[in-house]
């Protein structure tokens, strides 16, 4: 049965982006809260307006533990608005946690980063193993775009960018907007490829740790520098490895996942 907008009453406005408008609703038979992503399509081209049928379906047949998730959408054709329903994340979003720590002068617990480490690994994994017959780049890692859940379990969200590769077309190499983190290869004009989703996990892992941008501009030999003695050799060197410059060496999501390092760490903090 479609849902229907009475069904629930808008809580407030959490934010706005490319795509348009993130709404808090509770839906009123169940008191259950989740979020509208309010989408204006009056002005898109047909072809669009087809590719945004088709990131919708992509969103709904990504099912994971680790991945925002999809429950339905609203097509209100007065407004020519697509209202995406979507799992609410109550912890919030990375960027906020990121931007708190700084205010307070704090660092982030190094279990936290471990498990954010894995869990958006997790994420991108699902995304990166064939799904019947696409394959899923995120595009679009940051830490404005990952949330948490009511336990602290990392969401990876906003597919907003993320392109149904079918085959080489001329539209999966299209980079709209610029990538938060973008990797050496994807600066040069090479094709954005899954290995330039592991260059941006070690970016936010490494953002998570500094609390400020690997490449902000600063030369790269101060790049470790910034990163706290706090944290462990073990953690930098799993940066390291994932800001591998040549993506040919740089490691897989599953070498990340299956990496001894990181096994051992993920259970010692879990
Ligand atoms: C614990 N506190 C410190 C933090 C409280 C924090 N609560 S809060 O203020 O409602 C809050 C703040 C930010 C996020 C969320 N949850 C959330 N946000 C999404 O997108 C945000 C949108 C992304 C694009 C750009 C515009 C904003 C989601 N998309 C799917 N699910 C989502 N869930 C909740």
């Amino acid at each position: 049965m479609s849902p229907k907008l009475e069904d629930y009453d808008v809580m407030g406005i959490i934010g706005s982006g490319s795509f348009g408008t993130c709404y808090k609703v509770r839906n009123r038979n169940t008191n259950e809260y989740f979020v509208w992503k309010a989408i204006d399509y009056g002005n898109l081209t047909e072809s669009r307006k087809q590719l945004l049928v088709s990131e919708v379906n992509l969103l709904s047949e990504l099912n994971h533990p680790n991945i925002v998730k999809y429950y339905n959408r609203i097509l209100h054709k007065e407004t020519t608005t697509l209202y995406i329903i979507m799992e609410w994340c109550q912890g919030g979003d990375l960027l906020s946690v990121i931007k708190h720590a700084k205010k307070l002068g704090t660092w982030l617990e190094e279990g936290f980063i471990w498990r954010a480490l894995y869990q958006t690994g997790r994420a991108l994994q699902a995304c990166h193993t064939r799904l019947g017959r696409v394959t899923v780049l995120h595009r679009d890692i940051k830490p404005a775009n990952i949330f948490l859940d009511h336990r602290g379990n990392i969401k990876l969200g906003d597919f907003g960018l993320a392109r149904v590769l079918q085959g080489d077309n001329e539209y999966s190499q299209t980079i709209i907007g610029t990538p938060y983190y973008m990797s050496p290869e994807v600066v040069k004009g090479t094709k954005y490829n899954r290995k330039s989703d592991i260059w941006a996990l070690g970016c936010l892992i490494y953002e998570l740790c500094a609390l400020v941008q690997p490449f902000s501009g600063s030369d790269i030999q101060e790049l470790y520098n910034r990163i706290p003695d706090r944290y462990s050799e073990n953690l930098v060197k799993m940066i390291q490895l994932m800001l591998t410059v040549q993506h040919e060496f740089r490691p897989t999501i599953e070498m990340v996942l299956h990496h001894p390092v990181v096994v051992t760490n993920v259970s010692k903090y879990e």
